[in-house]
């Protein structure tokens, strides 16, 4: 089985007419990268939260590391699926840069030291040193979004679910993101992109999942052509 798999899954919105989702059928391996593309409102964003229980399906089974997702709590799933918001202030909470991306080794029990290296390593790759003391929600777009994203990575999930993570990234910091995403894919953590950014997605995907009125449109495994496999 899978690390990820979703099988005949369906949702709906409360009060909502339509299906919004429906015969939804995924197989996620870690160690892969999978983006997600379709157009506004085709579902993309919904279905991430489905596979970290943040919605329940109204159908099907979701199924993670081989247990149904209805048998994890929101907190071990988190431990197993880091999700990078769309919006990253929807995510930022902490007094300080480096405490944000701190914060989850400390729940998950991590020495002082661990804590240290981690946290100097990613403000050293986002670029982030400089405003290790500034308050999160003060800083720009474009920084925000790499705090959000360090701050998930920083913690080491199994999978990573990253949502629009180009947003407000320059070409540069684009550059950066692709890289570490690639090497994070080699070191056998998956991770799903739903993005827009279609140069991005060209770049580091290997699987391009297509959405399109409720339903798995396209399924394209382009191994070999983003040029990163092991
Ligand atoms: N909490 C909610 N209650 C009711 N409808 C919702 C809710 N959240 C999203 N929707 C609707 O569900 C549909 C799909 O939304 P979703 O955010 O999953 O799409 P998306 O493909 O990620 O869009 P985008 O590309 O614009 O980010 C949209 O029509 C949206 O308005």
């Amino acid at each position: 089985m899978a690390y990820l798999e979703l099988s005949q899954v369906a949702f709906s919105y409360p009060r909502k007419k339509t299906t919004l989702l429906t015969g939804i059928n995924l197989a996620l391996e870690k160690k892969e990268i999978t983006a997600i593309v379709g157009a506004n409102g085709s579902g993309k964003t919904t279905l991430t939260k489905l596979m970290v229980g943040l919605l329940r399906a109204s159908a099907g089974e979701i199924y993670l590391a081989g247990r149904s997702i209805d048998n994890y709590s929101l907190a071990e799933i988190g431990c197993r699926i880091g999700y990078v918001f769309q919006n990253p202030d929807l995510q930022l909470f902490c007094n300080t840069v480096e405490e944000e991306i701190g914060f989850g080794l400390i729940y998950r029990g991590c020495n002082p030291y661990t804590v240290r290296e981690r946290v100097e390593f990613y403000l050293d790759y986002f670029e982030l040193a400089a405003c290790r003391n500034a308050f999160p929600l003060y800083l720009s777009q474009g920084e925000k979004q790499r705090l959000a994203i360090a701050a998930v990575l920083a913690s080491e999930p199994d999978f990573l679910i990253l949502d629009e993570p180009t947003i407000g990234l320059d070409a540069y910091r684009k550059k950066l993101l692709e890289a570490f995403l690639i090497k994070t894919a080699l070191l056998g953590r998956g991770m799903i992109l739903v993005s827009h950014d279609l140069a991005f997605v060209n770049k580091v995907a290997e699987r391009v999942i297509t959405l399109a009125e409720g339903r798995i449109v396209g399924n394209d495994g382009r191994k070999g052509d983003s040029g990163h496999e092991a």
